[in-house]
């Protein structure tokens, strides 16, 4: 890249930076978090904005040691409802409780892990406020399995997408992340893992190669997720900060790219996408 090219790109980037924060403050956090005081306030919106499939603690009869949370959702590859957040917090409250057990095993269904959010889902709640709801509640249950004294280990069997990788990496098996692709960054509070686990220039590489797209690619899909993506990366490698301001850095940088047009071009397309491989697919057969 030459150095009229790198003017070019910071030129543009710094553009966007600003739109980001303009769009970030249209509500502030401070309203929607005195709205949404009660964890259970949160979870149950999510559970109001979309039902189907279900997440369950259980305990595994042969060995006493190990616990289990499960995602059962496989006609859609264990995709996230709102339902399956909901669980997921209940189950991983559990899990972490019991006195028991030594070890959870998360786990899908059927050989799956889980698919991400489920696109309906994720449509619906491609808001400000849905962003903010969804971030809390996802982070507080990934930050509860990752600070739990229990060993956790996520079985990684075939699909592990989007916010599936999120609580992946919250566990000790990092995959790829194709947050990226969808115009968006990890949301579930995922990046604070990636870069505690794999270091700046790493967690960096896999934010904006999104693992299926290369950096050029991504920057053109969406501009914010680039700069979402460094942001990210920064908030949690820079010196400066306390975990709190952390936490509600990744939160104002998450809620900075959810929902943003970007974003829903991007769930449009794949779903699309979708339909389109699902009708090859049944003109194969
Ligand atoms: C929170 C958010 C974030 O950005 O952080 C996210 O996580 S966004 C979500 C990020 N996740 C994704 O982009 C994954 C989208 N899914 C896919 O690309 C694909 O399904 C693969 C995971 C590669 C699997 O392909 P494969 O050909 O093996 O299976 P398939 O496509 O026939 O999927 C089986 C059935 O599950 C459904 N299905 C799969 N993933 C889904 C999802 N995330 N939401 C809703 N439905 C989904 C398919 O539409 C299909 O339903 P029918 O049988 O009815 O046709």
């Amino acid at each position: 890249m030459n150095n009229a090219m790198l003017l070019h790109r910071l030129a543009s980037l710094r553009q966007v930076t600003q739109a980001a924060s303009i769009h970030t403050h249209v509500k502030t956090i401070a309203q929607l978090s005195s709205k949404y005081e009660k964890d259970e306030a949160k979870e149950n919106w999510l559970k109001e904005q979309g039902d189907g499939g279900s997440v369950k603690y259980t305990r595994n009869g042969s060995n006493p040691d190990l616990g289990q949370v499960t995602f059962h959702h496989k006609e859609k590859l264990n995709a996230f409802t709102g339902a399956m957040m909901h669980d997921f917090s209940l189950a991983v409250r559990e899990a972490v409780k019991d006195e028991r057990t030594r070890c959870v095993v998360v786990r899908g269904e059927n050989g799956n892990f889980c698919s991400g959010g489920e696109l309906n889902f994720v449509e619906k709640i491609a808001s400000e406020e849905g962003s903010y709801v969804m971030n809390t509640v996802m982070m507080s249950s990934l930050k509860k399995l990752a600070n739990s004294d229990k060993v956790s280990i996520a079985v990684l069997e075939g699909s592990t997408m989007g916010g599936a990788s999120e609580i992946a990496s919250a566990c000790d098996i990092r995959v790829g992340f194709v947050q990226g692709k969808m115009g968006v960054c990890p949301g579930w509070g995922g990046g604070r893992f990636l870069v505690k686990t794999l270091g700046t220039a790493r967690a960096m590489e896999y934010l904006s190669t999104a693992a299926v797209v290369g950096a050029e690619e991504l920057h053109k899909v969406s501009k914010h997720a680039f700069v979402a993506a460094k942001r990210m990366v920064v908030n949690y490698s820079g010196k400066n900060r306390n975990p709190k301001e952390r936490e509600e850095e990744e939160r104002r940088i998450f809620m900075s790219v959810w929902g943003h047009a970007d974003h829903k071009k991007s769930i449009h397309d794949i779903r699309e996408n979708l339909i389109r491989a699902k009708k090859e697919k049944s003109h194969k057969k």
